[in-house]
């Protein structure tokens, strides 16, 4: 595996990485100028130029990158919106590794901006709570179609498990003991994440994954982007594209339109993974944005300035509130505490396994009738506040009350995948729980979380509905 530095070109951006790399050293790209580059040359029709600019990257030599025939493909483990992903082991170590493909297909300025934004971040996002990016590799298609093609894939090391596939198998049973060590982990990934002035912004269990040693990291950084600290309440922030996090782990805040949201949107995704955790499926599982607005009311009470001072200056709140079928249903108590209760109390503060992870069955017979983990239940009831502003910070949270009690959250959970026989992406890949994973950032839910809650459902219809 190289140690190599990733490319001088991917530091900058795809404009100027054009004319950084090229065959033969030389700072020119080719095919021709610009339209309006003003030397004259005659003006190149739109396709031609990139034509051109696909022939530059096809020819161009990539002296920093590793050629991706230095990993064996085992398998396919998933589809991403932007490409797909394989199971793959460097030739020369034999370390398992994930290559997620480049999708280059419509890409007019070369490397694809996304990708160097993830590739970028991902480099200073060193953790051990934050999936690792060992380096980018390019190869050349040898299909006809695309013969020649230049393809590039992030590397990352192989995560055995992720944690929507290990809540959805009824044989993988946690005690509080690894639930907290997990939550422990996310928050603590997170943490890092935002004193880095980074939004995730795709907060879910499905891009949680979980080594074989047992240790929770923080994926799919596709989405996430910088942000800039807001030092003085009177400067305004910077406005953000609104249609971001999928939208069963959406806050109220970006349900509402806003565009100058920032780390708080990451907390409530942590917040629904926390409560996902007891309840084994997503807590709110809207089919719209005004369905999920309503099963937020009726999880977590109504949304008003009672609870949310600032409610009534988000972008839809005049839409939302006179619409005759109002998605921000009035006098909903929060019942969050209520519901969970239950489920909480399966597992002692010993962190014995649960007699019932699903928690149909009966309670924990070894805990006193009146056993509840308040401490838990204080930090999810933050997490969840309707109000982003009365969400703890993930620094914050990672120093929670909830963490400095019995049991003490360990530093992996390699007790638990010891009792898993085969990675997560084996039992599911092709059986629904990790099948056509589409990046859900419209009002669609991703069919695999759908078929994740029960067999009953049919393909393309979702529950519409509270856990
Ligand atoms: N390091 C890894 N180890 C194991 N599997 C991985 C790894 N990275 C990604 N995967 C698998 O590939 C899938 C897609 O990867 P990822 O989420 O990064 O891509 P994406 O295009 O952003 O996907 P999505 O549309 O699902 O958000 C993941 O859900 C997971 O199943």
């Amino acid at each position: 595996m190289s140690s190599q530095p990733y490319p001088a070109a991917l530091h900058q951006s795809s404009t100027q990485s054009r004319t950084l790399i090229s065959q033969n050293g030389q700072n020119t790209p080719t095919g021709g100028g610009t339209p309006n580059s003003g030397t004259g040359a005659p003006e190149l029709d739109v396709r031609q130029q990139l034509l051109n600019y696909q022939k530059m990257f096809d020819q161009a030599a990539y002296p920093f990158i590793n050629d991706a025939s230095a990993y064996e493909k085992l398998s396919k483990i998933g589809q991403g919106t932007f490409g797909e992903v394989f199971k793959a082991r460097c030739k020369s170590t034999g370390r398992m590794v994930a290559l997620k493909k480049i999708l280059m297909a419509n890409e007019k300025e070369g490397f694809p901006i996304t990708a160097l934004r993830e590739v970028k971040m991902l480099e200073q996002l060193k953790h051990p709570n934050i999936i690792d990016l060992i380096e980018v590799c390019s190869a050349k298609s040898s299909a006809p179609a695309t013969k020649d093609r230049t393809t590039f894939y992030l590397v990352f090391s192989f995560c055995e498990h992720d944690l929507a596939g290990l809540l959805s198998n009824p044989k993988v049973r946690m005690s509080l003991l690894h639930i907290k060590t997990m939550i422990k982990h996310l928050i603590t990934g997170l943490n890092k994440l935002h004193r880095s002035k980074i939004l995730h912004r795709d907060m879910k269990a499905a891009n949680v994954l979980i080594s074989r040693e047992g240790v929770l990291k923080l994926a799919d950084f596709g989405l996430a982007r910088p942000f800039v600290q807001r030092e003085n309440s009177n400067v305004p922030r910077a406005l953000y594209t609104n249609r971001v996090v999928t939208l069963w782990y959406r806050p109220p805040e970006l349900l509402l339109g806003d565009r100058s949201y920032g780390t708080k949107i990451d907390v409530w995704g942590a917040g629904c993974i926390m409560a996902e955790m007891w309840t084994r499926q997503p807590i709110m599982q809207g089919d719209t944005e005004q369905r999920q607005l309503q099963l937020i009311s009726a999880l977590c009470g109504s949304i008003n300035q009672e609870v949310w001072p600032n409610c009534v200056k988000m972008p839809l709140w005049n839409a939302m509130s006179s619409d005759t079928n109002t998605p921000l249903p009035q006098g909903k108590k929060r019942v969050l505490r209520s519901k969970l209760r239950h489920l909480m109390r399966l597992d002692g503060p010993d962190g014995r396994s649960q007699s019932d992870p699903y928690g149909k069955g009966k309670p924990n017979e070894h805990l006193p009738a009146d056993f509840k983990d308040d401490d838990a239940m204080n930090l999810l009831e933050s997490l969840l506040a309707i109000d982003p502003d009365k969400r703890p910070t993930a620094d914050e949270a990672e120093d929670d009350i909830w963490f400095y009690k019995e049991p003490l959250p360990k530093a992996n959970v390699q007790d638990l995948m010891d009792t898993i026989p085969t990675s997560q992406f084996e039992y599911t890949v092709g059986k629904g729980a990790h099948a056509g994973r589409g990046r859900h950032h419209n009002n669609q839910p991703r069919p695999n979380q759908a078929q994740r809650q029960s067999n009953a459902i049919p393909a393309g219809q979702y529950r519409d509905t509270i856990f």
